[in-house]
């Protein structure tokens, strides 16, 4: 019994908390939309307390008419008034229905920016931890369907209780004893509606986990990325029957709930029923005793009957509101990221380029890890250089790109700038002085231009500049044949649009770095997929292409190594080597052993297939 109240007062200041989230997610969103939208509650509900009125009024006249044979005229203005409420009844409905969906779109609207803002101003830390991510793809997953629900419930909760109220306040001013009895008409609803919502919330919340399975499930079948992989391996018949299984599974859970539902419902309307007998028996006796006049009685059964519809309506939208709750939850802790996260990335305005940049001593482990990806290591880069990473899978190479990009934070040691600590910069302002071509770039799914002027937005407008870019980068030639030039989008999602081969995709993200403009350049295996000709190309005009600025590219291609400057080995999150391509090969060590690997393999494939 205890733990029940316990669990009862929990729900309702859970209820509290979150219809006030609601209020301040929806007031957040347009203040103009919701005090409308109140307004229209409000109103709405000052219209079904005057039909009551109205009711009384008209049979008032009606038994007038009949009982004194008076002119049949005087019924007229009542009714004419009923039509009149009833009409307003009807044109508010409709008002309201269209607020209520201009609300919701604007209340998610702003939980999408809300939801965009964090996930720009979080550091890409933040993307390795699993409990971010989640959070991140259920606000998104929700963040589609929960603002409409929410707001539907707010309005229904709000349109509920103005109702009753203003039902309450005509059936006071009709005749105070008869409340009483509404009340107790209206009791079984209360608690079958109650039941009702609690049941539903429980039965979302235990089916979040398996509808976020099967929707994943679904979307791995019709996935145009993943579209390759399922054909190619076969496995569409197997994931179509976890599916099946995941669906079946929940489908019996949605039976033997709407069973429950069911048995309660039933059990609340005979209660119900056996309750309106009751309050039609005290009408009558009511009436019998003079208590009560008949016009009265008559208002009063309209008057049970709209306070029905305004309880299930009030249950309905409470229960609305609680199951967004675990969105709501999600969505506050979440967007409670944003401060902290953007004071981790402020700082001092950092200089636009350097003479020297350095790593010291740099010891970085991914979240989740025990092993450091980074161990004690040491880098430099003169201006205008180009120094190349080399080491196996795994050892640590793009992780240092990251860090000196300015994408991480060591977690011991320092990049460096002419000397300087960058991490009292504001990342931002460092990260404009850099451009990376990451190893898994972004192919954007937009036109040729934003795909080559994203590289610096505050420039993209500059056509000239976008075009010389790719020029360098050796795709201008297939833009240009593209059916719509620049404007051609680069996927096959829209209409037009042209998807390109992965060495083209390449060269697009070149073409993209070079637009950027950088002093620092990153390429992480910047010609994994382009053909041995424009391979040769790139390398051969490196220097020609980004003219003094400072290269550090990352390759398992040891022809394109040798031309570096200099040569840093990672083996295992460590320098283990560094020189000239030269120096190296006289040294013997763990670079010449790949390096001559390599060679062999073109020279003598046939000894190594054997
Ligand atoms: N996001 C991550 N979370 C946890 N560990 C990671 C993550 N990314 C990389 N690692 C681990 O860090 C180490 C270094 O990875 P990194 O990607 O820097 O290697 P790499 O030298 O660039 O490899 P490759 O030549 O395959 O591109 C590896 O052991 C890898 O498994």
């Amino acid at each position: 019994m205890a733990a029940s109240a316990r669990r009862q007062r929990r729900s309702v200041l859970r209820l509290r908390r979150l219809i006030a989230h609601s209020v301040r997610l929806s007031w957040a969103a347009d203040r103009r939309a919701f005090i409308v939208t109140a307004s229209l509650q409000l109103l709405g509900a000052a219209v079904i307390a005057a039909q009551v009125l109205i009711v009384k009024l008209v049979l008032d006249a009606i038994l007038e008419v009949t009982s004194d044979d008076a002119g049949t005229e005087r019924v007229v203005v009542p009714v004419l008034l009923l039509a009149g409420v009833t009409a307003l009844v009807a044109v508010s409905a409709a008002v309201q229905a269209n607020q209520q969906r201009l609300l919701s779109e604007l209340v998610m609207r702003s939980t999408w920016q809300q939801m965009l803002d964090v996930a720009g101003a979080v550091g890409l830390r933040a993307f390795e931890s699993p409990g971010f991510y989640d959070r991140l793809q259920r606000v998104q997953t929700n963040a589609l369907s929960r603002p409409y629900q929410l707001t539907q419930g707010l309005i229904g909760l709000a349109g509920g209780i103005a109702g009753a109220a203003g039902l309450s306040i005509a059936i006071i001013s009709l005749e105070p004893t008869l409340l009483p009895l509404l009340l107790l008409a209206g009791l079984p609803l209360f608690f079958s509606s109650r039941r009702e919502s609690r049941l539903e919330f429980d039965f979302a919340v235990a089916q979040t986990p398996r509808l976020r399975l099967r929707h994943y499930l679904g979307m791995v079948q019709t996935g145009r990325d993943e579209a390759k992989e399922v054909r190619a391996y076969g496995l569409a018949g197997a994931l179509r029957e976890r599916f099946d299984a995941v669906y079946a599974d929940y489908t019996a859970d949605l039976r033997a709930h709407l069973r429950r539902r069911t048995r309660l419902a039933v059990a609340g309307n005979l209660a119900s029923a056996t309750f309106l007998a009751a309050t039609l028996l005290a009408l009558v006796w009511l009436i019998g005793r003079g208590r009560v006049s008949l016009a009265e009685a008559g208002a009063a059964i309209v008057a049970i009957r709209l306070l029905a519809a305004q309880v299930t309506t009030l249950f309905k939208g409470a229960q609305q509101i609680f199951e967004s709750g675990l969105f709501l939850d999600d969505l506050a802790d979440f967007v409670a990221m944003r401060p902290a996260a953007e004071l981790a990335e402020a700082g001092a305005p950092a200089p636009s380029s350097f003479r020297t940049l350095t790593a010291d001593g740099l010891t970085f482990t991914y979240p989740g890890s025990t092993t450091p990806a980074l161990d004690d290591v040491s880098i430099r880069l003169g201006a205008g250089e180009i120094v190349a990473l080399v080491g196996e899978n795994g050892s640590g190479k793009t992780t240092l790109a990251k860090l000196l990009a300015a994408l991480y934070e060591p977690d011991t040691g320092a990049v460096r700038w002419d000397g300087a600590d960058v991490s009292g910069y504001a990342r931002a302002g460092l990260r404009q002085s850099v451009a990376v071509v990451f190893q898994d770039f972004v192919r954007y799914q937009l036109t040729a231009r934003d795909n080559v002027g994203l590289g610096r937005v505050d420039r993209l407008s500059d056509d000239d500049a976008v075009a010389a870019a790719a020029r360098r980068a050796g795709i201008d030639t297939v833009i240009d044949g593209l059916p719509q030039g620049w404007d051609t989008y680069l996927s096959k999602m829209f209409k037009g649009g042209r998807d390109l081969s992965v060495g083209q995709w390449q060269r697009i993200a070149l073409a993209r770095a070079f637009f950027r403009d950088a002093p620092f350049v990153i390429l992480d295996e910047p010609s994994a997929s382009l053909d041995p000709r424009a391979e040769h190309a790139l390398f051969q005009s490196l220097r020609e292409l980004l003219g003094g600025r400072t290269v550090l590219f990352i390759s398992h291609r040891f022809s394109t190594v040798r031309t570096a400057d200099r040569i840093y080995v990672l083996d295992d999150g460590r320098v283990t080597e560094h020189g000239t391509h030269d120096e190296l090969m006289d040294r013997d060590g763990h670079y010449a052993e790949l390096f001559r690997l390599q060679a062999a393999a073109y020279l003598a494939p046939q000894a190594n297939l054997s």
